[in-house]
C-alpha cells in the first residue's frame, strides 16, 4: 500500500475531507430495522453525485429502488453538467496570454477572421511555452468545484477533458495529474531512479520515519533488499492458516450477528481482521482486535488516524512547536506512539532471544515454524540495522499491509451486495473447493474465480487510488519536458477506469478476465499471448496502434507492436512497448511486496465469509459514499445484514489432499506456488535492470 493522500490537495487546503466512520467499539449493537422514507437517502447537503449509494431496500422496494436511483441519475447528469459547464466557461483553463489577444485584433483588423483566428492562436500559445517547448495543458480554478467528495473522483472529469497527463493549478502550488498509461509506466518503471515519494515521504515522517514506503535513494535499496527475501513462498504459503484461522474469527462472531438479527458494519470488521492478521505476520504479536479492544489496538488506531488527518487538514498544526505540547490530540498521538515503539522494542527483545536459541540454520527460504513473523526471518539473516530503523520497516509493512486490505474486503463486498448473480458464481467455486475444510495453499489455485472477484474489485476501488511521486530531475513527460521538484499523482483510479482502455469500465464484471489465464497484473495485461477474433480488430486513428477487443473477455488491448499469424490470431507484443493500465500493486522496482500475500489474504477470507453467510446492505444502511485517507474508505461505514447461508449437503472430497498446514513437518512442493495462477510475483530478491531488488514473477 502507499498512503493516497488525499493528499497535499489537501495539505494545501484544496479540498475538504468527508466525514469518515472510526472503528466501531466492539459492542457497539445496533437492532435498527426500521424501513427509512426514500428522502432519507438524499445526502443532507450538496450531493456528489458520482460517489456511491445503497439501493434502499431488501424486500418489497422495487418502485423505491426505481426512484432511489433515478434520482441518483438525474443527480450525477446535474453534477457532471455542471462541471462541464464550469470547464467549458473557462474557470479551470489558463487565462489566454494577452499577447494573443492583442494579435487578433491587430490581425482581425486586416480582415482575417476573429474567431477561429484566436482559436489557432490560444492552441499554438498553449502548446508552446517561452522556451519554444510543449507546454502540458492546464486546469485550474476555485476548488469549490471538486471539493465535498473524495479528491480523486473530480480528477476523473478533469483526466476526460484535459487528457492522460494535466496540471492542476491552485495558486501557488501545481501538481501533475496523470492517467496516461505510458507516462505511468516512465515514471514508475524505466526511469524510476529519477522519482521519490515526496510529499509522501513527508508526511508519514511522523510514524514510518525512514521505513520502506517513504524511503528514498541508497536508504531504500537497502532496506528493500533486506526485506523482500522475508516473504518468500514458504513463508506466504504459511501466513494461508493465518488467513484462515483470523476469517473463522470473524465467522463466528458474524453467526452470533446472524442469530441476534444485528446488522454488522462490516468495514471496521474488515479494519480488525486484517490488523490480527498483520500483527502476527510482521512481528508474531496477537492485537486479537476482533474479541477486544485493548491499549495498542487503540494507539494503532489513533497513529492511522493521524496519518489520515495530516494527510487531510489544511493547516499543519503538529508542525508549530508549542503546540505540539499543549494539544490534548497530539498529546494522545505521542503517547500512542510511545507506547506502540515500546511494544515493538520488546517484540524486537523477545525475538532475539528465539533467534540466539534456535539452531536452525539460515537459508532462502528460512521459517520458524512457531513464529514464521517477518522480524524473526530478517533477524535470523543477520539483518544489520539499528532498532529505530527496524521499528520503522515494522510499523510500516503493519500500515501498508492493514488498511489496503480491509479496504479491499470492504469494497469487494459492497460491489458483491449489487451483484446476486456474481455472488452464486463464488458461493458454487466455493463450495466445490473447499468444501467445509480451512484453505490450503493448493486451494489458492484453484479459487480462480474468487480470485478474479478480488482482481476486479481493486481494478474499480485500487488502494489507494492515486501514487504519489516528485521528480528529482528535469525529464519528459512524453512530449512534455518537466523541471525537477514537480508533484505528480498518477491516478490509479482514472487508469483503471478510462473508457479507451476498458470495456463497460465501470461495471463490475469478474468475467473480463479469463480463468485459464495468469493473474493479471501490471506486466500481463497488456503483454500476453491471446487469442483475437480478427474480425475484431479495430484499427484507432492513424498511428500503428490496434485497439483489440478480446473474443470473450470484453477487455481492451491496446499493443504498440504485434505478430499476427492466422485467422484466430495470435497475439504477441514486446513488453517494454507496452504502457501499464492495471497496476492494483504498483509497478516497477517500488511494487508492493506483499502482492500474493494481500491476494491470498482477501482470497481466503471472501472465500470463508461467503461460504457460510449471505450479506446484503442493511435496510438501516447509510449511503455508501467513498472518502479517502490511507485508501478509499466510506463515509459512515458499511453496514449490512448477515443471513446464515442453506447450502446443499457437501459431498466430500475423497481426493487425499497432500499438504496439511497443521503439522510442524510440512512438505510444501517446490512448484506448488509456481503452478497457481494467483501468484502474480512472489517476494524473491531480483535485481532488475537498474541495480534494484524488486519481486519477481513466478509464472
Ligand atoms: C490488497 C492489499 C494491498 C494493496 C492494494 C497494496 C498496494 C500497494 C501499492 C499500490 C504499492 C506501491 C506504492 C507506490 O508505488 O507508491 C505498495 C507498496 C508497498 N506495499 Fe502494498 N499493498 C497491499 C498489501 C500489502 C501488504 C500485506 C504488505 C506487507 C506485508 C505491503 C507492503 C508494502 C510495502 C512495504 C510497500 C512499499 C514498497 C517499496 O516502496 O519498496 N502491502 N502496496
Amino acid at each position: 500500500m502507499a498512503f493516497n493522500l488525499s493528499c497535499s490537495l489537501l495539505q494545501a487546503g484544496y479540498v475538504s475531507s468527508q466525514r469518515r466512520v472510526r472503528p466501531k467499539p466492539l459492542a457497539s449493537a445496533s437492532h435498527q430495522r426500521l424501513h427509512r422514507p426514500f428522502v432519507d437517502y438524499l445526502p443532507p447537503s450538496r450531493p456528489s453525485a458520482l460517489s456511491i449509494r445503497c439501493s434502499a431496500s431488501r424486500s418489497g422496494g422495487g418502485d423505491e429502488d426505481q426512484a432511489v436511483k433515478e434520482v441518483e441519475r438525474l443527480l450525477e447528469e446535474k453534477r457532471k453538467a455542471e462541471l462541464a459547464s464550469r470547464i467549458a466557461s473557462g474557470e479551470f483553463t489558463v487565462q489566454k496570454p494577452g499577447w494573443v489577444l492583442a494579435l487578433r485584433d491587430g490581425l482581425s483588423k486586416l480582415g482575417l477572421p476573429g474567431k477561429s483566428l484566436e482559436d489557432l492562436l490560444s492552441r499554438w500559445a498553449a502548446n508552446i511555452s517561452e522556451g519554444g517547448r510543449l507546454e502540458i495543458p492546464q486546469a485550474k480554478g476555485s476548488m469549490n468545484a471538486i471539493s465535498g467528495q473524495a479528491f480523486f473522483i473530480p480528477l476523473y472529469d478533469l483526466f476526460l477533458t484535459y487528457g492522460g497527463i494535466f496540471r492542476l493549478i491552485f495558486g501557488p502550488k501545481s501538481f501533475l495529474i496523470v492517467s496516461d498509461p505510458q507516462i505511468a509506466k516512465h515514471i514508475l518503471k524505466d526511469n524510476a531512479k529519477a522519482y521519490s515519494k515526496g510529499i509522501l515521504a513527508e508526511i508519514l515522517e511522523f510514524v514510518m520515519g525512514k521505513g520502506l514506503i517513504p524511503a528514498d535513494g541508497e536508504l531504500w535499496r537497502v532496506r528493500r533488499r533486506a526485506i523482500v527475501p522475508a516473504l518468500h513462498q514458504k513463508y506466504v504459503a504459511a501466513m494461508i492458516k493465518l488467513f484462515g484461522e483470523a476469517s473463522y474469527r470473524l465467522c463466528e462472531k458474524l453467526d452470533v450477528a446472524a442469530s441476534d438479527g444485528e446488522d454488522m458494519e462490516m468495514e471496521s470488521l474488515f479494519s480488525r481482521l486484517t490488523l490480527d492478521v498483520i500483527g502476527k505476520a510482521v512481528f508474531n504479536y496477537e492485537f486479537d482486535s476482533l474479541s477486544h479492544d485493548n491499549g495498542i489496538v487503540e494507539a494503532v488506531y489513533i497513529a492511522l488516524r493521524e496519518a489520515e488527518m495530516r494527510s487531510t487538514s489544511p493547516i499543519p498544526t503538529w508542525e508549530i512547536p508549542i503546540w505540539k505540547d499543549i494539544s490534548p490530540r497530539q498529546r494522545k498521538v505521542s503517547q500512542a506512539l510511545n507506547l506502540i515503539n515500546n511494544t515493538l522494542d520488546d517484540l524486537i527483545a523477545i525475538c532475539k532471544k528465539m533467534v540466539e536459541q534456535e539452531d536452525l540454520q539460515f537459508h532462502e527460504e528460512y521459517m520458524n515454524e512457531q513464529d514464521p513473523s517477518i522480524l524473526h526471518f530478517l533477524l535470523a539473516s543477520g539483518d544489520d540495522v539499528s532498532s529505530k530503523q527496524l521499528r520503522d520497516d515494522l510499523m510500516t509493512m503493519l500500515i501498508a499491509g492493514h488498511e489496503t486490505s480491509a479496504a479491499v474486503l470492504t469494497w469487494t463486498f459492497y460491489l458483491l451486495s449489487k451483484s446476486p448473480e456474481v455472488v452464486a458464481k463464488l458461493q458454487d467455486e466455493v463450495d466445490s473447493v473447499l468444501g467445509d475444510e480451512f484453505p490450503r495453499i493448493d486451494d489458492m489455485k484453484k479459487l480462480k474465480y474468487t480470485t478474479r472477484v478480488i482482481n476486479e474489485s481493486l481494478r474499480l476501488y485500487p488502494q489507494p487510488p492515486v501514487l504519489i511521486r516528485r521528480s528529482l530531475e528535469d525529464d519528459m513527460l512524453g512530449k512534455y519536458p518537466i523541471k525537477r521538484g514537480e508533484d505528480i499523482f498518477i491516478s490509479v483510479w482514472n487508469l483503471h477506469r478510462s473508457p479507451k482502455y476498458w470495456v463497460d469500465a465501470e461495471k463490475f464484471n469478474p468475467e473480463r478476465w479469463p480463468l485459464d489465464g495468469p493473474n493479471p497484473n501490471e506486466s500481463n495485461q497488456n503483454f500476453r499471448t491471446l487469442l483475437v477474433d480478427k474480425g475484431k480488430l479495430e484499427s484507432i486513428g492513424h498511428q500503428t496502434n490496434l485497439l483489440l477487443k478480446s473474443n470473450c473477455q470484453g477487455l481492451a488491448y491496446q499493443l504498440d507492436n504485434y505478430v499476427l499469424k492466422g485467422g484466430w490470431s495470435k497475439l504477441s507484443g514486446s513488453i517494454n512497448s507496452l504502457p501499464l493500465s492495471y497496476l492494483p500493486f504498483g509497478g516497477g522496482p517500488r511494487k508492493c511486496v506483499g502482492d500474493m500475500f494481500a491476494t491470498f489474504e482477501t482470497v481466503v477470507a471472501t472465500a470463508m465469509l461467503v461460504r457460510r453467510f449471505n450479506f446484503h446492505l442493511a435496510p438501516s444502511a447509510p449511503p455508501v459514499e467513498m472518502t479517502t485517507g490511507a485508501t478509499i474508505h466510506t463515509t459512515q461505514g458499511l453496514k449490512m445484514t448477515v443471513t446464515r447461508r442453506t447450502r446443499p449437503p457437501i459431498i466430500p472430497n475423497l481426493e487425499a489432499k497432500v499438504l496439511t498446514f497443521d503439522s510442524g513437518q510440512q512438505q510444501l512442493s517446490s512448484n506448488l506456488l509456481e503452478e497457481t495462477s494467483v501468484a502474480s510475483s512472489v517476494a524473491v530478491a531480483e535485481e532488475d535492470q537498474q541495480g534494484e531488488v524488486s519481486t519477481a514473477p513466478v509464472s
